[in-house]
């Protein structure tokens, strides 16, 4: 995509800089002039986790990309092996109350705005996309994946439950029998894996063919009216948002009782470690 051909505005910038000084430009949004077609990238350093920021700037750009007429959305990251790394795990560890009702109201008002968006929306996955991170690409209508990465949400191998709208991301891509079994056994899937189950749509060499691969997809809507679009995907989409659209308090109600249980804090706890231990080898 030449520069020239493209708007490019950021989003995050004031949220970030007042918890952060790191970087500054959460999310990248451009614009092609050609196509009409917006992407967003995601762009926190170092691996794209979602603390909450993260979560309102996805919202809000998706938000300020709707209000621009654009003509679809392409998700992908600044991050060459990390597409993302799911939710923050550092948000979920001894919170404090009021910003955990935040940062939970968030993700599910960031994954509604995806799931339902009324733009085609499509997944240029060009690196690992674990846990939230598979949500956030399961939430579009298409995913174009790189070689050599992993997908998947393996929370029950860590000893977290899956809150319902996590399981009907993966049923609105899967069938019932794969999601039971890929969510029960925590699997994460490898690129080849991913294409076999249709996890994914189609594979791509290089972030430029997926890119243009996503654009393509987008493109195949150009004879639909988007007002009919929009509503149809709507009417499809319905049934698996309807816990969040009908009940989002008592789904946060639900998880703030288990995200701050003894249970969830300690495999929380056990688990950051690992993570971490790996570094210091
Ligand atoms: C009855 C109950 C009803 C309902 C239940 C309700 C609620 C339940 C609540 C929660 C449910 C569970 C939901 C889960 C959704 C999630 O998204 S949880 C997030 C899970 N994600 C992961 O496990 C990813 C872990 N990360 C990795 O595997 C690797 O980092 C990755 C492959 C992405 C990249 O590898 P690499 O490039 O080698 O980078 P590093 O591993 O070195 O990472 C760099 C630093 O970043 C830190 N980090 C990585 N991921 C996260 C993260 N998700 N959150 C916070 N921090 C992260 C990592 O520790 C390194 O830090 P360091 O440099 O060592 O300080």
């Amino acid at each position: 995509m030449l520069r020239s051909q493209t708007k490019l505005f950021a989003l995050g910038k004031r949220q970030l800089c007042r918890s952060m000084s790191k970087s500054c430009d959460l999310t990248l949004v451009e614009v092609d002039d050609k196509t009409g077609i917006a992407t967003l990238t995601m762009n926190k350093p170092p691996v794209n986790s979602c603390n909450l920021e993260m979560m309102r700037a996805l919202k809000d750009s998706m938000k300020q990309i709707e209000g621009n007429k654009s003509r679809g959305i392409i998700l992908t990251s600044s991050n060459n092996k990390v597409f993302s790394s799911g939710l923050d795990l550092n948000e979920l560890r001894n919170p404090e109350q009021e910003r955990l009702v935040a940062f939970w109201k968030e993700l599910q008002e960031m994954w509604l705005t995806l799931y339902l968006s009324n733009l085609p929306t499509a997944a240029a996955i060009n690196g690992h996309a674990l846990a939230v991170g598979c949500v956030m690409a399961s939430a579009c209508e298409y995913r174009v994946m790189l070689p050599g990465f992993t997908i998947g949400i393996h929370a029950t191998k860590f000893g977290y439950v899956v809150p319902p709208f996590i399981v009907n991301s993966y049923l609105s891509v899967l069938p019932r029998p794969v999601v039971e079994r890929a969510l029960l056994q925590g699997k994460i899937f490898s690129t080849d894996e991913a294409q076999q189950i249709n996890l994914i749509d189609e594979v791509a060499n290089s972030k430029e063919e997926a890119l243009s691969k996503c654009a393509s997809f987008i493109g195949s809507f150009a004879e639909a009216n988007p007002v009919a679009r929009a509503l149809t995907k709507r009417q499809l989409r319905a049934e698996f948002a309807r816990t969040l659209l009908d009940e989002p308090e008592a789904e946060l109600k639900e998880s703030l009782e288990y995200i701050t249980s003894p249970l969830f804090q300690d495999s929380l706890d056990a688990y950051l470690a690992k993570l971490k231990s790996k570094n210091k080898k």
